[in-house]
């Protein structure tokens, strides 16, 4: 706001510069003519009626003090008022005399008792030329803004220094600290200055400052945020944007089988994020911040989308078939959720009894009233909910039974554990019993050996998952695993679990 005001106060300093230059060269201008106009008319001599004509001539011109009549070196032959004359402290030789742009026209000061003039010399042939002398005071006094009068001086000089004339309010008064600007006349030899008291620039026009500091401050906001806003583009979420916006976020599926049979009966979607380098994210890399910064829900789209039009032929073919795919509770409590559900289902022409919503115990869903009527919306459109990672979670089995799921997901750890702690087959065995008692399936998760299969089976597991079939898998490989499982199937082929992956 300062350096806007101190802008505004050099501009207005300036053209107040140019004012006084051109009121000079203006009074220079109609000097001349006025000389010309004598010349036209032949006055020049010094005979009683020319010089009563050039009074009257500069009677009535009020700028116009006196009209000489000089001989070609400068020196004085007459004057319209001759007592002028006594008034001259001096009067310079032609030679001394600045010659302007109108090659006729030259200037000088004329040295007076009670203030210079300003003498402009007209040639008007080759044995005489005439002289109009200038008061150049009056058209100074004004020049300045009344609140600026006081604390400034306007001085008009020639181009070499000679001082023609100046406003000063108070001559006995120095300027504190004072400043000049100054400007040349291109037209003539004049020089204007204006001299002013550094100090009063402090409270002169300083109308503006509050809006402009308004007006400044909030530019600065507004640059702050675009900083602010550039530096977050080059954050890990700005990433995440980036590969939203690039659909990086691809399916990895893996398959959910029959522990008995080994048929897969359906698949876990599973976020990846392949880079343009060809390097493949985990999901424990990326899902935290996705949810953190409220892009999970852009991001479970895009992966549904993708999954959907990667097996809708599967699913279309094979009606029994399911897709899990993963949801954070706040996603899923989040207003329009199952709305938005539906309809990307439907749009794939996929049926929702095929897909299954697993939601993480992990989290807590604090509030378990809503949580459960979110999960019954969801069955009564037909789509089922599996609660994953069951038994390292919050939620007590009564808080599993108040949500009404189809399914409980249970974690790797004691899959890990199964077949070495007997306690944990007793846990196993009391989750599947509190399961078939709420009509809920089970799923294994995390099965990496044909003898953690068995210990399952024993404790009454029917499903589960793991790298003894296959890892997560892209679609191309996922879609042969599962062809080549058809095709063994129907050979009759026996179908042990193997590694795929
Ligand atoms: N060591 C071992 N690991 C096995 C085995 N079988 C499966 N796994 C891994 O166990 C995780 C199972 O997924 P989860 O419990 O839903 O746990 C998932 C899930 O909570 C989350 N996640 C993955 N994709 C998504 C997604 O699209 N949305 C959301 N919200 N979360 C996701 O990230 C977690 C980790 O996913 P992944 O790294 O893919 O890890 C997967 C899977 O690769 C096995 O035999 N051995």
């Amino acid at each position: 706001a300062t350096s806007f005001i101190r802008y505004q106060q050099a501009h207005q300093l300036d053209e107040l510069t140019e004012v006084v230059l051109r009121r000079a060269e203006f009074a220079v201008d109609f000097a001349g003519a006025s000389l010309g106009e004598l010349a036209r008319r032949d006055l020049a001599d010094c005979g009683p009626a020319t010089l009563q004509a050039i009074r009257l001539h500069v009677y009535q011109r009020s700028a116009i003090k006196d009209v000489r009549l000089v001989n070609p070196d400068g020196s004085v032959i007459c004057s319209a008022y001759s007592e002028t004359l006594e008034f001259d402290k001096g009067w310079i030789d032609r030679r001394d005399m600045l010659p302007s742009h109108d090659k006729n026209l030259s200037l000088f000061r004329v040295e007076q008792f009670g203030g210079d003039a300003l003498g402009v010399l007209k040639d008007i042939n080759g044995n005489a030329a005439l002289v109009a002398i200038l008061g150049v005071n009056a058209s100074l006094f004004d020049i300045m803004p009344a609140e600026l009068r006081a604390h400034s001086e306007v001085i008009l000089a020639l181009s070499n220094g000679e001082k023609l004339g100046e406003f000063l309010l108070d001559p006995d008064k120095a300027l504190q600290a004072p400043i000049d600007l100054d400007k040349n006349s291109a037209r003539f030899p004049l020089h204007a200055t204006i001299r002013l008291e550094r100090g009063i620039l402090s409270t002169w026009n300083n109308e503006a400052y509050w809006p402009t500091l308004a007006v400044a401050f909030a530019i600065g906001a507004l640059f702050g945020g675009l900083f602010a806003r550039s530096r977050r583009m080059e954050g890990p979420v700005a990433d995440l944007d980036r590969g939203l916006a690039a659909n990086e976020f691809k399916p990895y599926y893996q398959p959910i089988f029959e522990l008995k049979t080994g048929r897969i009966k359906g698949c876990e979607v599973l976020a990846r994020w392949l880079l343009k380098d060809g390097s493949v994210v985990p999901p424990m890399n990326f899902i935290p911040l996705a949810e953190s910064s409220g892009r999970i829900q852009v991001m479970t789209w895009q992966i549904l989308r993708s999954a959907l039009s990667d097996l809708q032929p599967l699913l279309k073919a094979n009606k029994d078939f399911k897709l899990s795919l993963n949801v954070v509770p706040k996603h899923l409590l989040s207003a329009g959720f199952i709305e938005t559900l539906r309809r990307t289902v439907m749009a794939a022409q996929v049926s929702a009894r095929q897909i299954v919503i697993e939601v993480t115990e992990r989290d807590e869903l604090d509030d378990l009233a809503r949580a459960a009527a979110v999960v019954s919306e969801l069955r009564d459109c037909g789509f089922r909910v599996a609660i994953d990672d069951v038994g390292v979670g919050h939620s007590g089995l009564s808080r599993l039974k108040g949500l009404g799921a189809n399914t409980i997901k249970i974690d790797k750890f004691f899959v890990d554990t199964i077949t070495v702690d007997a306690s944990t087959a007793t846990i196993v065995e009391m989750l599947v019993a509190l399961a078939k008692d709420l009509q809920m399936t089970v799923v294994a998760e995390g099965i990496e050996t044909e003898e953690q299969v068995r210990a399952l089976i024993s404790s009454g597991v029917e499903e589960g998952q793991g790298y003894l079939v296959s890892a997560p898998l892209p679609f191309p490989r996922f879609n042969e695993l599962v062809e080549s499982r058809c095709l063994a199937q129907s050979a009759k082929l026996p179908t042990d679990a193997a590694l795929v992956a």
